[in-house]
């Protein structure tokens, strides 16, 4: 597998041709609803323009913690898809399963001109210099809010609100317990991510040493300091005031919520806008898109987040890597991105997607697209921006969420993070141990 390899010498044994001599792409993805619909078109585009050559077949696996499951169940039986969709999280793991092919291979052998992609997104997916996976739908998260609830409550909704002070304030002036007119001021899902973010957005570290990002493996979680708390308590006492709503840990649910019209505000990644626009445009509602809000106002901020393109090499012919590398080219250019970030939200990973002719006119109509490539922008990069790399990231973020969910029902706040770093010490160290 993987591990710096050049790009040849699989085994042709299993080239899956079909009977028009295309060769097939088993592609896994985790993307559903708009921007799934959005993907398929790209992927019948490709599809067409290389017709009898290539044909890409993408497979919706569920989200993606049963995507990146699915593929290490795939690398233990050894029936991996050739690209495979995973999430910023799952990086670590992706490089040391041995399973994949780094990007770079290609890039080097083919010369391959790297400087259009944006360089704060490509950093987060190389170690060591290398580029192990192609990004592709890159995200932050932001706070998303209605512009028309704001309205009604006689709050200015040009200036959406950027502290957790500033956004609670809000929350409870908006809310029906308080005579207002949204039926919760705020409402998100129990989403581990969000904690990830907060942290980061006050230049805190989520795993040490160094976030992991400092040459050593991290060895420990930290996700319990004191700007972790506060986050957590904030959060609590919203929902215990009945200002905010708890519609529990499903993404889809406050995502859902929010589209009624109904929610002041909610904290989701940019590459939720397309739907959460269609939706405001269907309810009649306007949609503000803000900053994601953080304890105090300083030069740290979120996190690049989102998904990358990885390619298996284990049991597949060097036909279908390279055809997935083809594929990988045509998501990457200026025009696809353009398509991709107007049709989900994601940034585009592509410098020149923001000159594109469709990509200005749509900013002009719709600026919210412009909100999360701002933050990017104003975002200065350090081990804190960068998140936690660690190959047990993903049960961190489950570990993190029981946490958040027991604090949210009346736990104590400290003690629920305390416990689930303390716990999750064995899991960092059994992982540390097996890539040994
Ligand atoms: O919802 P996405 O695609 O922006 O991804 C959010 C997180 O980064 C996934 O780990």
């Amino acid at each position: 597998g993987g591990g710096g390899a050049g790009v040849t010498g699989a085994p042709a044994a299993d080239v899956l041709e079909k009977a028009d001599g295309a060769t097939e792409v088993n592609f896994w993805h985790s993307m559903d609803g708009t921007n799934g619909e959005t993907l398929d078109a790209l992927i019948t585009e490709f599809n067409a323009a290389n017709e009898g050559e290539i044909e890409v077949k993408g497979v919706y696996q569920g989200d993606y913690d049963t995507t990146i499951t699915k593929y290490k169940a795939a690398v233990q039986s050894d029936s991996t898809p050739t690209m495979v969709q995973i999430y910023d999280i799952g990086t670590q793991f992706m490089i040391d399963s041995g399973a994949v092919v780094p990007t770079q291979a290609f890039i080097d052998r083919d010369e391959y001109d790297v400087s259009d992609l944006q360089p704060n997104i490509a950093g987060y997916y190389s170690i060591d210099d290398e580029l192990w996976s192609m990004p592709f739908n890159t995200s932050m998260p932001v706070l998303y809010y209605n512009k028309t609830l704001f309205d009604a409550a006689g709050l200015d909704a040009e200036a959406p609100p950027l502290t957790l002070e500033e956004v609670g304030a809000a929350a409870e002036t908006l809310s029906k317990v308080n005579g207002g007119p949204a039926e919760f001021g705020f409402n998100a899902a129990i989403y581990g991510w969000f904690l990830e973010q907060e942290i980061a957005a006050n230049g805190g570290l989520y795993c040490g040493p160094e976030n992991g990002r400092a040459g050593e493996r991290a060895a420990e979680y930290s996700f319990d300091d004191d700007d972790a708390v506060t986050f957590v308590d904030w959060w609590k006492d919203l929902v215990a005031t009945g200002v905010a709503g708890n519609t529990g840990r499903a993404t889809a649910d406050a995502q859902n919520a929010f589209k009624t019209g109904t929610i002041g505000m909610t904290l989701e990644s940019t590459g939720a806008l397309r739907g959460m626009q269609q939706a405001a445009d269907e309810q009649g509602f306007e949609l503000g898109v803000g900053f994601y809000p953080r304890i105090e106002d300083n030069d740290s901020g979120p996190i690049i987040g989102g998904a990358s393109l990885w390619i298996s090499d284990e049991g597949h012919s060097d036909e279908e890597m390279e055809a997935s590398w083809q594929f990988m080219q045509f998501l990457a250019q200026p025009d696809t991105q353009a398509t991709w970030h107007t049709g989900t939200g994601y940034f585009p990973i592509s410098r020149g997607a923001l000159d594109e002719p469709k990509d200005v006119a749509w900013r002009e109509q719709y600026p919210q697209f412009d909100v999360a490539v701002q933050q990017l922008a104003a975002t200065k990069l350090t081990p804190a921006t960068q998140g936690c790399s660690a190959g047990s990231m993903p049960q961190a973020r489950k570990a993190a969420e029981d946490a958040l969910e027991g604090a949210l029902l009346g736990g104590d706040t400290q003690t629920e993070l305390t416990e689930a770093v303390t716990e999750l010490k064995r899991e960092v160290d059994n992982y540390n141990n097996s890539v040994q």
